[in-house]
């Protein structure tokens, strides 16, 4: 089969992006996973952190379904969801719009430039929720604020909630790579805590208002970027650190940096997620699932966009001193 495709990224985190729609495709469940399984391979495929499927919605302008690299489904993905907030809103010509996901309805809107000449798109992450229950995560208590997980490590604290796929944050003095895999592994290999895994992330305030967040993603391992895990850090370290309901959060990654801006209204938390949708370049790939092989054609690199990405990049790097 042919299907045409846009490699993009948000914040470098990057997918390969398969509009159903345009192209009439309704692919099995089977070849969802097989697909982002053959074509997410770094070293065999194109090479990406999941796909998004772009899909009709009876709810909404579209529906995305986002496969991660081992060719799970995500219930969320708050970078992915940024890219195909783009691809709808160039696509229909408005400035907002909604898309279904698997647990919501998501107002996503292009939004003032959060830096010079970066197309700026705004969705929002929800719902939240601290009920272990949501995760899911098997502990005997009705929340996990700011505790120790000792299967883990004990040199850590974490706080679990769902955005609405799981995450758990903990606030550290330094990001320590090395470790937040090794957690990262073990979590996603403990389902008497964590019976569908978990999307672990560490956390350093750099400031009020402005954290470094990286993330070892349930699915695919230590990311650039995870867009579900910048808002669910953004509101825990408003939580338990210094940073400010309503204000934009700056979130720095090592894919560049988004606004993380957390609200709360009747008892219950949102978290507006704000940065680029870049298009990378965009092709077709001809596949045989059966064989299990793949070519890729008619190439368009879109390069400006990436060379203006570039500069948002090198700042990012600056603030963490990279
Ligand atoms: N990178 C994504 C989240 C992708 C899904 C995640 N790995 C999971 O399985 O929950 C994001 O930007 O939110």
């Amino acid at each position: 089969m042919k299907i045409p495709f846009i490699k993009c990224h948000g914040s470098g985190n990057d997918f390969i992006l398969v509009d159903e729609i345009e192209n009439d495709f309704s692919f099995t469940e089977k070849e969802r996973e097989e697909l982002s399984l053959l074509l997410c391979d770094r070293e065999e495929g194109i090479g990406s952190d999941g796909i998004l499927f772009v899909m009709p919605s009876e709810k909404a302008e579209g529906r995305m379904r986002m496969f991660n690299s081992d060719g799970t489904e995500a219930e969320m993905c708050g970078n992915g969801l940024r890219c195909v907030a783009r691809h709808m809103i160039e696509k229909l010509g408005k400035s907002e719009i909604a898309i279904e996901t698997e647990k919501a309805v998501l107002p996503v809107s292009q939004v003032d430039e959060i830096f010079p000449d970066i197309d700026t798109f705004s969705v929002m992450i929800e719902p939240v929720s601290f009920d272990p229950v949501s995760l899911p995560m098997n502990v005997d208590s009705e929340k996990a604020v700011d505790v120790e997980i000792p299967p883990l490590t004990e040199k850590r604290t974490f706080t679990a909630l769902s955005v609405p796929n799981p995450h758990i944050v903990s606030i550290v003095d330094t990001v320590d790579q090395d470790e937040l895999s090794a957690v990262g592994r073990k979590a996603n290999d403990l389902p008497e805590v964590f019976p569908n895994g978990v999307n672990v992330s560490y956390v350093q305030i750099l400031e009020r208002n402005k954290i470094f967040v990286r993330t070892y993603e349930r699915g695919v391992g230590l990311t650039n970027a995870c867009g579900t895990a910048m808002s669910a850090s953004s509101l825990v370290s408003t939580i338990l650190g210094p940073n400010d309901l309503d204000t934009p959060i700056v979130v720095v990654n090592k894919g560049g940096l988004v606004n993380c801006v957390v609200e709360k209204e009747e008892g219950r938390f949102s978290i507006q997620l704000r940065g680029n949708g870049t298009n990378v370049y965009q092709a077709v790939v001809n596949v045989d699932l059966k064989a299990r092989i793949y070519t890729v054609s008619e190439q368009t690199f879109f390069e400006e966009e990436n060379k203006t990405y570039e500069k948002l990049e090198a700042f990012a790097a600056s603030e963490i001193g990279g």
